[in-house]
């Protein structure tokens, strides 16, 4: 699962667990991305985005971090991102896990053609963005298989804009996440 996770959030941790739940991955790798594809960079450092997913993801050992995009820098394309996990472990079977407003953006990914080719999509419904599978072209369908979850309206622009304006986030991020907030002053949230 790649994003930009500024903040990880509640929404992420619950697409990752029924993905891993209904698909049966042995394990869910968090991937922060360096520099975003689309949208801008985020407004906080890769290392402080990377030590919030450890914190978010600490108590389950099905997930682990995954630095690979922060190493490799620049603009971090997921079909660079597959080839390179595919080359480094050859019998792995990936799967990519995205919300619906992804799934409906994939149309536009870099290589997407030869990306269905090295995975499958698992792709999970969002409030604001409904799958629409039809619409998109047959070779991306045959690509992308659903998880159904609760839907969970939080985004990681909701939880900055709530900072903004001084209201709590609490919950909206593990326990973990928004003590790591505080102590690291990342997001200007005092205790
Ligand atoms: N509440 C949610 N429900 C389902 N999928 C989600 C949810 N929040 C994020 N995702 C998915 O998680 C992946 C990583 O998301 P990302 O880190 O960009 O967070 P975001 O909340 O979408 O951020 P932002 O609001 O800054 O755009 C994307 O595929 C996104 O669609
Ligand atoms: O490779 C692409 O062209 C591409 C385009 C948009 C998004 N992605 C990846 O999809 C993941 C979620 O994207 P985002 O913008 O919601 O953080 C993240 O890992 C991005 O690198 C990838």
């Amino acid at each position: 699962m790649g994003g930009a996770f500024d903040p990880i959030h509640t929404g992420h941790l619950l697409a990752a667990e029924a993905a891993r739940d209904q698909y049966e991955l042995e394990e869910v790798w968090f991937m922060p991305s360096h520099q975003p594809p689309h949208k801008a960079k985020a407004g906080v450092s890769g290392e402080q985005r990377l030590e919030m997913v450890k914190a978010a993801i600490q108590s389950n050992p099905a997930f682990q971090p995954l630095d690979i995009e922060l190493r490799r820098g620049g603009i971090s394309y997921t079909v660079d991102t597959m080839k390179q996990l595919l080359a480094e472990h050859p019998a792995y079977e990936f799967y990519f896990i995205i919300g619906a407003d992804m799934v409906n953006y994939l149309p536009k990914w870099e290589g997407i053609d030869e990306l269905v080719q090295m995975i499958t999509f698992i792709g999970l419904q969002r409030p604001g963005s409904m799958l629409e599978l039809d619409s998109l072209p047959e070779f991306i369908q045959d690509g992308v298989v659903l998880a159904e979850m609760p839907l969970v309206d939080i985004s990681s622009s909701l939880i900055r804009s709530r900072l903004r304006q001084g209201k709590s986030i609490r919950y909206l991020v593990p326990d973990a996440v928004y003590d790591l907030m505080i102590r690291s002053g990342a997001y200007g949230i005092h205790p």
